[in-house]
């Protein structure tokens, strides 16, 4: 940094973009200074002293030579043209001279690194001061940065080891110190090189796995250990040809890997064996990891009692973190962390919240209760997913609740006290004898017991477990079934649902049933097809239903978007994948689509009420919903009342209002009202005892 002096003139500095030149004057230099600039500088070291010796005699070479060849040149030219024409060689001349000048004023130089350099001469100069500066211990420049500084000589150093002619002299010049770096870099670089070829070898014999003998297995006891023979027998799988043991099978790979994930997320070898038919070996490491992650803690805000954005609000004031699940459920809330128990909040011992796993929402969307309808919750305990239904059907209609273990029944009584829910008949038979005491049911709900409700299912089941579970699960769905209304003019629809992950406690239970009933399986609603989708959930387990009116007339449902919001939350979903994929819906219906022609639903023979059931239904699916899907039907209903709510008060009709405005405030203020009295109504009822009533 610094200013560029103009020797010829003196005392006049060329003024450049640098700092220094607008604010300070220009320099002067003392006139004996610029005079004889071939004079060494009187406090000279003694090796800077040598330095300028070697440079001046190397000069003089240079010079003598060059002067050589002019000579020579000239001759020639002579020969040639007979014209002399040394201009160039003068210059080269001229240039060296300069050059040797300029290296010699350390001091002054170093000042002038900042300036621009307009030729290359300059360049040179520059290039040459840098060097100089390296042994210039009185380097005033003030604001250039020291590390900066050395960075450049460094590399200076370098590029003149490199490219000099004369590195022989630089050799002799350099430090002790300088030699040993050199030294000292040269033997990292030889070291790092051996590492390198040593990692190429450890990788090459790494690929090469060996087999583990009878003797070594049993002794592994290190998960660690275990883990990685894991990876390394699926490596083997992945390229079998190319990686397998000569005298190995395939077989006995795949034996080594059960027996080690087993070891390894422990599960018995029964189930492991069970999901290792299930999936292919990506998805079952996949399905093995994702079960070991904790799913995170959700509650269903109970819209009997508040609206989810209150009670985020209630419980953020009391130190929840929270979110909302994603865009598919509008009474989700998923809670990162909390200063108090979520299950002992007022809010919660208000009944405001349920807390649920967003996976057990579905069931209940698929099924997709309708105000006013008469709906059995088959195996209810604890009542989650009743008291969702319960919220939908807004405690309208009668929910059915049964449960065959008294115990769990308890439950059910306490949280419908909790969460207000006063539609509900609630009753503990076993459900495969339901239909012998009551029937004639718009939807059935059967969240089956199955065998993943037990946490020590990883190592407790085996076969015989399952197949009793399928058998229950077989009988329940064929009870649920006939508990159904052919008839109903709003429903006939059955969601079945389990946790298990197993195709015998599913798809199979189904088959079971389309077999022996007559009944079929039906389209699902899209939404909910995305969130299953979303969730990789498999195809041929489909949840139906007719959209979530409680979601959509609440916040105006969008589950188109549910996708884009899962993938903002790695964590969430990757566990929300785990539970969806255990939890498998599938839906019977007695009837079908709305699209459906007379003629189908003819050729479907009737069930045991001997009625075409597929033909009324579906015309009563038309009537009921005019074409509309269910969920967008319910959103615009509700759309207008929270409009309605939000932006009148009720009982202040404003004088200034046209008569138009005050007609249609007194109509809504007549609805409002009419809404009152219906909710007393069901009040009343409550207090009659219908609650917890059982049979
Ligand atoms: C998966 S849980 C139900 C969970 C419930 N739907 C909820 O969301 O809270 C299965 C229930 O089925 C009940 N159950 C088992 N066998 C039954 C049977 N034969 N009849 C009725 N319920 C039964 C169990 O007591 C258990 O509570």
């Amino acid at each position: 940094m610094g200013r560029k002096a103009k020797f010829t003139e003196g005392v006049v500095v060329k003024k450049g973009p640098g700092r220094k030149s607008k604010k300070q004057k220009d320099p002067i230099f003392k006139k004996e200074l610029l005079a004889d600039s071939n004079k060494p500088a009187q406090k000279l070291s003694r090796r800077q002293k040598l330095r300028l010796k070697k440079r001046q005699t190397k000069e003089q070479e240079t010079q003598s030579k060059r002067q050589n060849n002019n000579a020579k040149q000239k001759v020639k030219n002579k020969a040639a043209n007979g014209t002399a024409d040394s201009e160039d060689s003068d210059e080269i001349t001229t240039s060296t001279g300069d050059d040797s000048v300029e290296s010699d004023e350390e001091n002054e130089e170093s000042e002038d690194s900042d300036e621009d350099n307009d030729n290359d001469e300059e360049v040179n100069v520059s290039s040459l001061k840098d060097i100089s500066s390296e042994s210039d211990a009185d380097s005033d420049d003030d604001e250039d940065n020291d590390n900066d500084e050395e960075v450049n000589v460094s590399s200076l150093k370098d590029i003149s080891s490199e490219s000099d002619a004369d590195s022989d002299d630089d050799e002799d010049d350099e430090l002790p110190i300088e030699k040993q770096t050199k030294i000292l870099k040269k033997k990292q670089a030889e070291d790092a090189k051996l590492a390198e070829d040593e990692l190429q070898l450890n990788i090459a014999n790494q690929e090469i796995f060996e087999f583990p003998s009878e003797t070594d297995k049993p002794e592994t006891t290190n998960l660690q250990e275990v883990q990685a023979r894991i990876k390394d027998v699926v490596m083997v799988l992945s390229d079998f040809n190319k990686l397998r043991q000569a005298n190995r099978s395939r077989s006995d790979y795949i034996k080594l890997l059960e027996s080690d994930l087993c070891i390894y997320y422990s599960y018995n070898e029964f189930l492991m064996e069970k999901l290792m038919q299930l999936f292919p070996l990506s998805e079952l490491l996949e399905f093995l990891e994702a079960s070991e992650v904790q799913r995170p803690l959700t509650i269903r805000t109970n819209s009997l009692k508040t609206r989810r954005r209150d009670l985020a609000q209630a419980l953020i004031n009391r130190g929840v973190n929270l979110d909302p699940i994603g865009k598919w459920t509008k009474v989700g809330l998923v809670i990162y962390s909390s200063q108090v128990p979520v299950g002992a909040t007022p809010e919660y011992l208000a009944g405001h919240y349920m807390i649920q796993g967003a996976s057990s929402f579905l069931p209940v969307m698929a099924l997709a209760p309708q105000e006013n309808e008469r709906i059995l919750d088959m195996c209810a305990a604890p009542g989650g997913k009743a008291s969702h239904i319960a919220a939908i059907m807004k405690n309208t209609g009668v929910l059915f609740v049964n449960d065959v273990n008294k115990d769990r029944v308890k439950a059910i009584v306490g949280n419908f006290h909790r969460l207000g829910v006063i539609n509900s008949v609630i009753s503990t038979v076993d459900g495969r004898k339901y239909p012998d005491v009551l029937k004639g049911f718009d939807r059935v709900l059967l969240d089956a017991p199955c065998s993943a409700k037990d946490p020590s299912v990883k190592t407790s089941k085996d076969e015989q477990d399952i197949q009793r579970c399928f058998t229950l699960q077989r009988q329940l769905l064929l009870a649920a079934i006939d508990c159904l209304n052919a008839k109903s003019t709003t429903g006939g629809y059955i969601v079945y649902s389990t946790c298990s992950i197993l195709p015998e406690e599913n798809e199979a239970v189904i088959d079971y049933a389309l077999r022996k009933r007559n009944v079929k399986l039906v389209e699902t609603d899209d939404e909910v097809v995305e969130i299953l989708d979303a969730g990789e959930v498999e195809e041929e387990n489909k949840i139906e239903g007719n959209g979530d009116v409680e979601d959509g007339a609440e916040n105006g449902s969008n589950a188109g978007k549910t996708k884009r919001k899962r993938d903002n939350s790695v964590e969430t979903r990757k566990v929300d994948v785990r539970k969806e994929k255990q939890e498998k819906n599938v839906t019977f219906s007695k009837k079908k689509k709305k699209n459906k022609s007379q003629n189908n639903t003819q050729e479907i023979s009737p069930n045991k009420n001997n009625s075409n059931l597929l033909a009324k239904g579906d015309k009563k699916i038309s009537n009921s919903n005019k074409g509309v899907p269910a969920n967008v039907k319910g959103k615009k209903k509700n759309k207008t009342k929270i409009d309605v709510e939000s932006n009148i008060k009720w009982d202040a009709i404003p004088e200034k209002a046209g008569t138009k405005l005050k007609k249609k405030m007194k109509k809504l203020q007549k609805k409002k009202q009419k809404l009152g009295e219906i909710k007393k109504g069901n009040l009343n009822k409550h207090k009659k005892g219908n609650v917890g009533k059982t049979k």
